[in-house]
């Protein structure tokens, strides 16, 4: 393989984009300016830290990189268009795993018609890939965590700590597989990115959406942090798959709030709205479920109350932190 035969190889045939001027094949992408607001993110899966050759196939790595990023885009309430991707590449990687790599992206690009509009390629010690992801959303409709008020009720989509229990499972080297551990490996592997459930909301007011990365207890904070309110999370309301506390019993009340990689929303809306919230997550096809809700700070600063067996506990951030320093 060669730089050059492979990026052919991964050249896309055609764009479903009108707005693409031009795509791969020169210096730089051009891309014409369509209605409303851009919006941009980026997402780096790095071997050994994301995956290891155990926890995904190349198809799936690709599927999961540009979900995170999906995800992301899903969360400010915008509908994705293009995606660009860098990539480093050991030498022990085949043409044929890269290109698998591709059509894992490809799989999951299809779905919501984004398309690869660049990207480069570099040989390097570990597989590396960036994904850079840019969406279109009407004119100051983007969706802030900073939107939540007091009176909102929160909200998530889907069921939470799946995706680690699935990488429990994948990581334990286990052979036989039961019906429950595929759902919660393929939730860890090719997570659904809820693009749809979030734009198809564009119709309300205000609303406040966080994505799942890192696991509630984050994202919740996240939430109170950017709008200065605190929220209030009723434990019971909290959803899981029977899958996952049948498979991890003695786990799975923690993954749950710090379990990470579940891609689903975390949101507040005003109340009056939790029906049209309700109706579009139905239509989706997507779970959708009321978890608490928000109120003034009345502690100095914001924050997050889990409400346990009838008492009133502070739900600090957890879940995974980059860059942490031993015993932090
Ligand atoms: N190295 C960096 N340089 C510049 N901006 C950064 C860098 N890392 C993060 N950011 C910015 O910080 C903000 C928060 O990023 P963060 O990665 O925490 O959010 P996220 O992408 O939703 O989370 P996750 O990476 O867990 O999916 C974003 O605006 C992001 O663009
Ligand atoms: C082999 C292996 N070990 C551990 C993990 C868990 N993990 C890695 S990064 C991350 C948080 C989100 O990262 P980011 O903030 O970069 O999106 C989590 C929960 C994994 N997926 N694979
Ligand atoms: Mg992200
Ligand atoms: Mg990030
Ligand atoms: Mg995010």
């Amino acid at each position: 393989m060669d730089e050059f035969s492979f990026i052919r190889s991964i050249q896309p045939k055609f764009y479903r984009q009108s707005s693409v001027i031009k795509g791969i094949s020169d210096d730089a992408a051009v891309i014409r300016p369509v209605d409303g607001d851009f919006v941009t993110a980026v997402d780096t899966m790095v071997e050994g830290v994301h995956f290891t050759r155990e926890t995904m196939e190349p198809e799936h790595i690709g599927w999961r990189v540009l979900a995170a990023n999906l995800s992301d885009l899903a969360a400010m309430g915008s509908t994705p268009r293009f995606y660009m991707v860098s990539i480093t590449v050991p030498r022990c990687w085949s043409e044929k795993e890269l290109q698998s790599v591709y059509r894992g992206m490809k799989q999951l690009a299809d779905k919501y018609a984004v398309d690869l509009i660049g990207g480069d390629t570099v040989a390097g010690k570990e597989l590396s890939l960036t994904v850079t992801v840019i969406g279109s959303v009407a004119k100051d409709k983007a969706r802030y965590r900073s939107h939540a008020q007091s009176g909102d009720l929160l909200f998530v989509t889907g069921t939470l700590g799946d995706s680690r229990g699935g990488l429990e499972y994948l990581l334990s080297g286990q052979a036989a597989c039961s019906k429950a551990h595929d759902y919660l490996i393929r939730r860890h592997r090719t997570p659904e990115p809820r693009i749809t459930t979030a734009s198809s909301l564009s119709s309300l007011q205000r609303i406040a959406l966080n994505d799942v990365s890192d696991g509630i207890a984050s994202e919740a904070n996240e939430i109170a942090e950017a709008s200065q309110v605190e929220v209030i999370i009723n434990h019971e309301a909290v959803p899981y798959s029977e899958a996952l506390s049948t498979c991890y019993p003695d786990h799975y009340q923690a993954w749950m709030f710090s379990g990470g990689e579940d891609f689903e929303l975390l949101g507040t809306v005003p109340e009056k709205d939790w029906p049209t919230v309700e109706k579009t997550a139905e239509s989706a096809g997507v779970r959708v479920t009321k978890i608490g809700y928000v109120q003034n700070m009345r502690s100095p600063s914001p924050c997050v109350w889990l409400d346990k067996d009838g008492r009133r506990e502070r739900l600090a951030a957890s879940g995974y932190t980059h860059l942490k320093e031993e015993g932090e």
